[in-house]
């Protein structure tokens, strides 16, 4: 279980996150959705103990992250923590970064390496997984370090942003389909961030939704949309948190019309 209680945080003088207080329980996926600039990466870098909050808890299984390095190291044998941009070896091969990984995580080493196949394969790297990481493009980056957060098969995934960074649609598939499997078997429990609602709809059992660095709403998909009175997650953010953006268009129209016909 995952506990957050009263984190306060703040880049110099500006308060980031305020008020910030939740808990996911073991086994669940949680998708922190809001707009660009929310806190979003902010409150995943303290899940992931990457930062401390200025005032504030973030615990997992009952043991305060970065309270001590008995406590932090034994967060960090069941917590996998992927950034939206991770820093990779690029003078190592992706299936060699892969078995490093798995093999920090003490994964067994024959499960490692058939793992280490079957996620490059999943992922269409096969062709480049024996490839120096300085070779993958952005979007085969992007793939490298999802199968790495997989590998280590920890119990608790913090995912920034895994739908990002040019994933294409196969990309984009496989990582749901890998998502939506992980919370049907209910023994990991995974928390990832996106700007994009419809892409964690069919993955998230709930969703936090961070507007201006507090919490707007913390529920299952089903009660927002159905409190939102909205068919999808994506519309039900707009209408709480983008009310004023359909208008705003509208404006836009209408004074990008005005001008073509004076002119
Ligand atoms: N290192 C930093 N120094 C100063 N301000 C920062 C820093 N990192 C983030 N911020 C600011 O904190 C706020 C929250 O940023 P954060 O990256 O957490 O948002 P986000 O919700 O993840 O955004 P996005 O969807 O665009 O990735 C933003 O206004 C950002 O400008």
């Amino acid at each position: 279980m995952i506990e957050v209680s009263n984190v306060f945080h703040h880049y110099g003088l500006r308060p980031v996150l305020q008020d910030i207080n939740f808990e996911v329980d073991a086994g669940q996926t949680l998708a922190i959705i809001g707009p660009n600039g929310t806190g979003k990466t902010t409150l995943l870098d303290l899940m992931s103990g990457f930062a401390s909050p200025a005032e504030g808890t973030v615990s997992i299984n009952g043991r305060v992250r970065r309270s001590s390095v008995e406590n932090e190291l034994a967060i960090r044998q069941e917590t996998v923590f992927l950034p939206a941009e991770p820093w990779f070896p690029k003078n190592m091969t992706g299936r060699d970064f892969l078995l490093g990984v798995g093999e920090l995580w003490s994964v067994p080493v024959r499960r490692l390496f058939e793992h280490a196949d079957r996620l490059l394969s999943v992922f269409q790297l096969d062709a480049i997984g024996d490839s120096d990481i300085s070779a993958y493009s952005t979007g085969q980056r992007k793939k490298i370090g999802l199968c790495s957060a997989l590998i280590c098969e920890a119990s608790i995934l913090l995912l920034d942003e895994p739908f990002s960074g040019g994933l294409d649609p196969a990309g984009l598939t496989a990582m749901k389909q890998i998502l939506k499997y992980l919370t049907e078997r209910q023994d990991r429990t995974v928390v990832l961030t996106s700007p994009v609602p419809e892409l964690v709809e069919e993955v998230a059992d709930e969703v936090l939704i961070l507007n201006e660095g507090t919490i707007l709403k913390h529920d299952t998909v089903e009660n927002v949309k159905r409190d939102a009175e909205a068919p999808t997650l994506d519309e039900a953010l707009r209408k709480l948190i983008f009310p004023e953006t359909e208008h705003e268009l509208r404006d836009y129209f209408t004074y990008e019309m005005a001008g073509e016909v004076a002119s």
